[in-house]
């Protein structure tokens, strides 16, 4: 690939900086008090909630440690993507993501109308996931999706259905914590996820860029599903925009934590109290590099709004009108493949004026 491919040339004004700022101040938080059962203590649970509210507030993101996820089930899984992206591409296009699979490998994946430079494999946590056939809100059929299974390596699907099993409870703690932080019951989201939920676990790997001053490894987004959690290896290149100040900073790599970011779906719940944060991925000459994230989303069938708790008539009235995740899911898949004119599906466009 010596030659640019215009496809990938970012915008001047998004193209990143070869030197970024190192991120000093995103929360790095010990799930202790509740992943160690064993001692119960009411002061340290509380003190928890108090720091997962505060970063959810003013980064939007923080790293855990101490989740509970076994490293060794995070490592087979780590190997068995290096495995399967080290094949021929031939072999990767027997399990290729088409308008009738959803899920499987792909390298096309445009943000924000320019392609990234990485290549994807996704499986959805449940099987089947249910999901819209279409995102055209007078269609009401809905279809269940299966996953790809390579061949290559052996035990994958194992190991990731392993993977998701206990990254998933890792997921419903986060929600519990969450949900006291905003002043609601523990379980105020689980009704959401418990019977239907659409997650998927994307393996990313982005190898190295000949022009990583021009190009992304994921164009600058916010993540559309309620929460993700995501496993970054020793390379970095992981970008958030600070809040305080707007400016790109570098999330870098802490052995065996999980970086937690709020997704849009939060965002709404919460009625703007929580923000959903904008991240982008750099890439770099030398270094492959590769990362898992975890989208934990509700539901197709959950309507997304301010939640009742949340809101009030005369001093915070719902900031958005609801919609249906199942449909804006589809809309966001329907729109990842090719370039476009226009902006695909945002909240805002929900946003109350
Ligand atoms: O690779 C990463 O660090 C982040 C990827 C990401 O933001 C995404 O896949 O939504
Ligand atoms: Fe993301």
């Amino acid at each position: 690939m010596g030659e640019v491919d215009p496809a990938f040339i970012q915008d001047p004004e998004h193209r990143p900086k070869l030197s970024p700022i190192e991120a000093t101040g995103i929360p790095v938080i010990d799930l202790s008090p509740i992943i160690n059962k064993a001692v119960e203590n009411s002061s340290a649970i509380e003190a928890l909630v108090k720091e997962i509210g505060s970063a959810c507030k003013e980064w939007g993101f923080f790293q855990v440690i101490n989740h509970g996820v076994p490293l060794t089930l995070r490592q087979r899984l780590e190997e068995a993507s290096r495995e399967f992206f080290a094949q021929s591409m031939e072999d990767k296009r027997k399990v290729n993501r088409d308008e009738t699979t959803l899920t499987g490998y792909y390298d096309t994946e445009h943000t924000k109308n320019v392609r990234d430079w990485k290549e994807v494999f996704d499986f959805f946590a449940k099987e089947p996931t249910l999901l819209p056939l279409s995102s055209d809100e007078h269609d009401h059929r809905i279809h269940h999706w299966t996953n790809q299974s390579p061949q290559y390596p052996p035990n994958f699907r194992v190991i990731i259905q392993e993977y998701i099993e206990e990254v998933q409870k890792l997921g419903y703690k986060l929600l519990e914590l969450i949900a006291l932080s905003l002043g609601l019951e523990a379980n105020r989201f689980e009704e959401f996820f418990i019977k239907h939920q659409t997650s998927f676990v994307r393996l990313n790997h982005y190898p190295p860029c000949p022009y990583p001053d021009l190009a992304l490894g994921v164009g600058r987004h916010k993540d559309g599903g309620a929460l993700t959690i995501l496993a970054q290896d020793e390379v970095g290149g992981l970008e958030v925009k600070r809040k305080t100040d707007q400016e790109w900073v570098g999330v870098k790599p802490t052995p065996d934590a999980y970086i937690i970011n709020v997704g849009d779906i939060i965002q709404v719940w919460s009625n703007d109290a929580y923000e959903s944060v904008e991240h982008r991925v750099m890439v770099n000459t030398e270094k492959e590099r590769f990362s898992i994230p975890f989208f934990f989303n509700p539901a197709h069938d959950a309507e997304v709004k301010p939640l009742e708790e949340l809101i009030n008539e005369h001093n915070n009235p719902a900031k958005y009108r609801p919609y249906k995740w199942g449909k804006f899911l589809i809309h966001r898949r329907d729109t990842n493949f090719k370039k476009h004119v226009v902006e695909n599906l945002q909240i805002y466009h929900y946003k109350i004026k």
